[in-house]
């Protein structure tokens, strides 16, 4: 379970992007997160991802308060996310062949004897042929990038998918394989979806529940939360 309780957030405390959003996603739910350019969703969905410490408001995993983002989010919290970003050029290092990009959080987690056999199923799941892993990125499509970087999302079998506009520059076909494959791995881990984006057409066919960015933000009153209130404190 991942509650968003009242979150504000941005880059500028006198004008946040985030204005008391609030969300709740079951576990194994897939919840679509619909919302014009620049409302804010990227920045919410980097909050849920550990990645942007919020200016207020709580974030719930499993009934937890969450204390700390970033680096200093426990590995252990922040391995149960898997993220993947609009943009694969962005969040791609060129330097790395797409083998290596994918082994990336198995190396970080000291993980390195299952490489060899992980990376080869995760290629396969989402595409990949064994040619293109010892690639780099410059020599590979956005497309073909944009698989690696769900392979490397999914590597340490996350609880928790957030797709950030993961298919928004990608052709239809090579959109549809990515979100099969994310489908796929869901089936059969249970994980839960934030898929974000502004095309309702996808959202509706791809999620349990599609909700838009003003009813997040109309402002829930939580009541329940005042004892042991940990807001965002780190
Ligand atoms: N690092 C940053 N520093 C300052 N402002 C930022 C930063 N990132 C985003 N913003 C601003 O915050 C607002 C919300 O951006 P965000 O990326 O969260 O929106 P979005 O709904 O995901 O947009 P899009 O669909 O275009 O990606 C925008 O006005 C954007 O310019």
């Amino acid at each position: 379970m991942l509650e968003l309780r009242e979150i504000t957030a941005g880059y500028d405390r006198r004008a946040p992007v985030v204005r008391n959003a609030s969300l709740t996603i079951e576990p194994g739910e897939a919840v679509g997160l619909l919302g014009p350019s620049g409302c804010g969703k990227s920045t919410l969905a980097r909050v849920t991802a550990l990645l942007h410490r919020p200016d207020s408001g709580t974030l719930l995993l499993d009934g937890e308060p969450v204390r700390r983002w970033r680096h200093r989010a426990p590995r252990e919290l922040r391995t149960t996310f898997g993220v993947v970003f609009q943009q694969p050029r962005l969040s791609a290092d060129p330097r790395l062949r797409l083998a290596d990009l994918i082994a990336e959080p198995l190396r970080a987690n000291g993980l390195h004897e299952e490489i060899t056999e992980r990376v080869a199923d995760l290629s396969a799941a989402v595409g990949l042929t064994p040619d293109l892993l010892t690639r780099r990125p410059h020599e590979v499509s956005d497309g073909q990038l944009q698989r690696a970087c769900l392979a490397r999302a999914l590597a340490l079998r996350p609880r928790r998918l957030i797709c950030d506009e993961m298919t928004a520059m990608l052709d239809a076909s090579t959109a549809a394989a990515l979100v099969a494959a994310v489908e796929h791995y869901r089936r059969t881990t249970g994980a839960s979806l934030l898929a974000v984006s502004h095309d309702p057409t996808l959202l509706h066919r791809w999620c349990d529940r599609v909700i838009t960015w003003e009813t997040l933000t109309e402002g829930h009153v939580w009541e329940t939360l005042t004892e042991g209130h940990a807001g965002a404190t780190a």
